[in-house]
């Protein structure tokens, strides 16, 4: 079977300037991966690439296949249609994600609403079910919220609970937990760990930490200045370090000792 992700000398850039440079990945089904590098090494561009959402005009050159489907060249509405409900992502900042003046319901149930057609009342039950998923169960949050009355790593929930929404085969998350407190990141990293386990979603996972890839993938893609310099399964380039810029991140790493969240472990 082909890989969920597979892409292939992709190439993105801004007129002269090349930001990413011939990058290969592939995902397979259910398999998370890792994807880290120093900030502005291209690891943002490359999630926002794949789903063919990089800044207006930008060019993209090279394959993004998505369950054996070339995704370049597809036309918004096409996008539109994967975007949401078979790949789903989890930005750094949860209030980017979401609308401050609507309730957390509502934004919940917003994706299976247009994705599936569902009624008012049937996405809202989704709602209710993905908001007891992360942990926010309606006894103790109503669906009537709204995100300033929340915590960060609450609102954070939130967002995951809308990413699983429509049931999608991949989960994105570009530093997930970066603007969170240190108590709560282990938390989130925990829950976006057993919810796409348990339903094989694929996951991932973007970080400048290497902490947090360690701790949450099975194989995982070194990136620096647009390029690839190092994969392998992360137990593996973890033991090898064979890269002189991996050992520099591995340096830098806040936390050495967290490891295998998502079972296996490193
Ligand atoms: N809108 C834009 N227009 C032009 N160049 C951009 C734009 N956004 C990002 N870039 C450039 O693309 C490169 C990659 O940025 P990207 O955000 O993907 O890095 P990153 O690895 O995700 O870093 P960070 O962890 O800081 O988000 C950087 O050199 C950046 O300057």
């Amino acid at each position: 079977m082909s890989p969920l992700v597979d892409i292939r000398g992709l190439e993105l850039g801004l007129g002269e300037m090349e930001i990413l440079r011939g990058v290969d990945l592939r995902i397979g089904r259910g398999e998370a991966v890792g994807l880290v590098g120093e900030s502005g090494s291209g690891k943002s561009m490359l999630a926002l690439a794949l789903m063919g959402l990089e800044p207006d005009g930008m060019w993209r050159r090279g394959s993004v296949r998505f369950d054996g489907r070339e995704l370049i060249g597809q036309g918004d509405r096409e996008m539109s249609r994967i975007r949401g409900r078979r790949i789903a992502m989890v930005f750094q900042e949860p209030m980017t994600a979401l609308d401050p003046v609507r309730t957390i319901g509502e934004q919940v149930a917003e994706g299976p609403r247009w994705h599936f057609g569902l009624s008012r009342r049937a996405a809202r039950d989704r709602a209710r079910e993905m908001l007891e998923k992360v942990g926010m169960p309606e006894d103790r949050f109503s669906l009537g919220l709204y995100p300033h009355q929340l915590s960060g790593g609450q609102r954070q929930r939130v967002v995951v609970a809308m990413a699983l929404s429509c049931g999608p085969e991949l989960l994105i998350a570009d530093e997930p937990t970066t603007a969170l407190d240190v108590t709560i990141q282990a938390q989130i990293l925990d829950l976006l760990c057993a919810v796409t386990a348990e339903s094989g979603m694929a996951l991932l996972m973007i970080s400048h930490d290497l902490g947090v890839i360690a701790e949450t993938t099975d194989r995982m893609y070194v990136m620096r200045a647009g390029e690839i310099l190092e994969e392998g399964p992360t137990e593996q380039v973890f033991r090898e370090m064979a890269h002189p810029y991996t050992r520099a991140l591995f340096e830098a790493m806040p936390s050495r000792d967290l490891m295998g969240r998502r079972g296996g472990g490193t």
